[in-house]
């Protein structure tokens, strides 16, 4: 097989050209100019054209691109076709709520295995998705070759289950428990924490509403980076 080295600013610009496609593509277009395509993804024609013909020529001279073969063959470049799997630890009232909604809006992306240690979840299947015992968790990531896991379960266990999934191989953690769980340095978390962003929603909304209404200059302060409104 021969592999083709593209540029890695190249490489970078591929997602946003297949997002735009298949933006295209849901609105039914089947056509796009190169100059529209320019203008949405705000880069010049011209490195659009060098970028392309890396993959071979693919627009028509008058016609454009077709929308369908060149999303395809993105899809397929970026990987898009591949299905990640998500394991989620905790199908509790969290989890349940994460599970009817599985990432629906994604191709790509769902929760494939729940696991928990309450008997009446055990052996269920809940919107298509098996819940497991959690005692079968390192076995099931292995078959099931996931690399990606939720963990909504109680705080105390946090810890643990953070283990448990280093050991079952996964590579990224969704974590929504308020624990900040330590993992290898390889292992990436993501933490999620609602009352932290509704706080700083309420921030904003406090602090924008007093500087509107005191109308007066905004300063700030070069040492600390703090805007204070001067009286
Ligand atoms: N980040 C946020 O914004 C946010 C919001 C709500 C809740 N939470 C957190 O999410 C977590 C779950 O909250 P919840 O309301 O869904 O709780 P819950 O009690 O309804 O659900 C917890 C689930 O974990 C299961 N569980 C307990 N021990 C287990 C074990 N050893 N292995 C596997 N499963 C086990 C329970 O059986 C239960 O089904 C808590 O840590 C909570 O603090 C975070």
């Amino acid at each position: 097989m021969v592999e083709k080295k593209i540029p890695k600013a190249t490489a970078r610009r591929l997602p946003l050209y297949y997002r735009y496609l298949r933006f295209l593509h849901e609105a039914g277009k089947n056509r796009v100019s190169s100059a529209k395509l320019s203008e949405a993804v705000k880069v010049d024609s011209a490195t659009i054209r060098r970028d392309f013909s890396y993959f071979g020529a693919l627009g028509k001279r008058g016609y454009g691109y077709d929308v369908e073969a060149l999303m395809n063959f993105f899809s397929k470049t970026l990987n898009q076709d591949r299905l990640t799997n998500v394991a989620l630890i905790g199908v509790g009232n969290l989890g349940q709520a994460l599970l009817n909604y599985n990432f629906r809006r994604s191709n790509n992306t769902r929760i494939s295995a729940g696991f928990d240690i309450n008997d009446k979840l055990i052996g269920t299947i809940h919107q298509g998705v098996p819940v497991y015992h959690i005692d079968d968790m390192v076995e099931q990531l292995d078959l099931q070759q996931i690399d990606v896991a939720i963990l909504t379960v109680p705080s105390e266990i946090a810890q643990e289950m953070a283990n448990k999934l280093v050991e079952g191989g996964v590579k990224g953690i969704m974590n929504f428990t308020p624990i900040r769980v330590n993992v290898p340095e390889s292992v990436r978390v993501h933490n999620v924490d609602l009352t932290n962003e509704l706080q700083t929603l309420i921030y904003f909304i406090n602090y924008y509403q007093e500087l509107d209404d005191a109308e007066e200059e905004v300063i700030l302060d070069e040492d600390t980076g703090e805007l204070f409104v001067e009286d």
